[in-house]
């Protein structure tokens, strides 16, 4: 079985290797002709897959290793009967982490909390409704916009996007691009909701660029300055608008769910829906891929608030600041596109907050829940007396 992958799915050989011959190729140079030999493609979310793409092969499945799959005409491979599998909330964790991280950073340039801020979710899936669990967890007022769900399970614990507008300090984008029906997401926060946005309000996109009308958002930052912006995904990527980049808090080149557990949990899921399509065994289990975290362990004593402690310990995992430098350094050095690219092919090892191990001596205890609630594993050293015994 030929089996063509993108060059950017990591453990590709080792997983999709024990299955038949990969070929591995940029995702966006993956074309008709690339795949016109081959059984399986694996893709990522920048390869367009339609029936320009798929119409003149012997494919017989198609996965990708992402979340999002509106890059995908997955009616055009059930026509042709090519199997289909995509990988639902692998990097999810990652995501709600760069929210996180993104919004501890934002409080702290404005010399505020986030307990003192309402945070609006719209779409409350995988990523959002990690996020909003762990943003309640700290004690953050939230409210959640979810109008499939809301239809699907009665509206209660919903509200509407308006509602979110109106009365929220954050907004929080997790949508799916969605491009017709009666929940299409294609500008959700439209020129006119852009421009009722309340002063102060913090736009955070990690959903699909699309989802937001980025002229009126450059419009509003750059017109008024009142409100500011977190963006991870962009219209027209890898081509950005350049003027909306250099307007935004923080911008980063679409790697929210790049931790290396997200992208390798995508790996895996994919590898084990081809392994099951074709009638193999899939032997690789997903904990075979992963490795040890190189920050395993914090050791923290007295001497530091919640929020010092929060920021610390997310910054010892991810600090979404430096891909914001990356992108900067990056698209002055080659130009936006060729940029912005290269940021997500050569992006750094990065883990989830999961994987760090907080431990509190017995001066630091007060911070177990709000670093638990954050996401890190806890362990706490009870306080012992001058014996050496443990009072507990
Ligand atoms: N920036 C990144 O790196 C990154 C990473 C992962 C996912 N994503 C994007 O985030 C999206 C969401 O991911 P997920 O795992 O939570 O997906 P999911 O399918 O689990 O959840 C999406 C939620 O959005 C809701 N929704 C759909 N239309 C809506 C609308 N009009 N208004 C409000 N809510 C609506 C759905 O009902 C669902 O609950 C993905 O589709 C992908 O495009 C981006
Ligand atoms: O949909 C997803 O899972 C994410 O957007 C994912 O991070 C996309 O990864 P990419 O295709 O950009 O490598």
């Amino acid at each position: 079985m030929r089996i063509v992958v993108d060059a950017n799915v990591p453990e590709a050989q080792r997983c999709f290797g024990a299955l038949g011959e990969v070929v591995s190729v940029p995702g966006r140079e993956i074309d008709a002709a690339t795949v016109r030999d081959a059984d399986a493609l694996v893709v990522r979310s920048v390869t367009r897959v339609d029936e320009d793409l798929v119409g003149d092969s012997r494919l017989r499945f198609v996965g990708t290793c992402t979340i999002g799959t509106d890059h995908v005409d997955t009616r055009a491979l059930s026509e042709r009967g090519i199997g289909f599998a995509s990988a639902p909330g692998c990097n999810a964790e990652a995501v709600v982490d760069y929210v996180l991280a993104s919004l501890a950073t934002l409080a702290e340039r404005g010399g505020f909390w986030l307990a003192e801020r309402r945070v609006g979710i719209v779409g409350v899936g995988n990523v959002g409704g990690r996020l909003l669990a762990r943003l309640q967890a700290l004690g953050i007022d939230c409210l959640a916009c979810d109008p499939p769900r809301a239809e699907e399970e009665g509206g209660t614990g919903f509200v509407d996007l308006d509602t979110l507008v109106d009365d929220c300090d954050v907004l929080c984008l997790h949508t799916p691009l969605v491009q017709e029906g009666p929940h299409a997401t294609r500008h959700l926060l439209d020129a006119c909701r852009i421009a009722e946005l309340t002063p102060g309000t913090l736009v955070l996109n990690a959903g699909r660029g699309d989802c937001v009308d980025g002229r009126a958002l450059r419009s509003r930052l750059s017109g008024q300055g009142d409100i500011s912006a977190v963006l991870d995904v962009w219209e027209n990527e890898p081509a950005i608008d350049a003027a909306l980049r250099d307007q935004a808090a923080l911008a980063t080149p679409h790697v929210a769910g790049y931790s290396l557990d997200g992208k390798l949990r995508g790996t895996h899921q994919v590898y084990r829906a081809l392994a099951r399509h074709v009638g193999l065994p899939a032997r690789l289990g997903e904990a075979d891929l992963m490795p040890a975290p190189p920050v395993p362990r914090l050791v923290l004593d007295g001497g530091l608030g919640v929020e010092e402690a929060l920021r610390l310990c997310m910054r010892s995992v991810y600090d979404p600041r430096r891909d914001h430098d990356a992108l900067e350094h990056l698209a002055r050095t080659w130009g936006m596109a060729k940029g912005f690219d290269a940021c997500r092919a050569n992006y750094p090892l990065r883990r989830e907050f999961s994987t760090l191990e907080v431990v509190l001596e017995a001066a630091a205890t007060h911070l177990a829940e709000p670093l638990a609630a954050a996401g890190f594993q806890i362990t706490s050293h009870e306080p012992r007396d001058s014996s050496g015994e443990c009072n507990a």
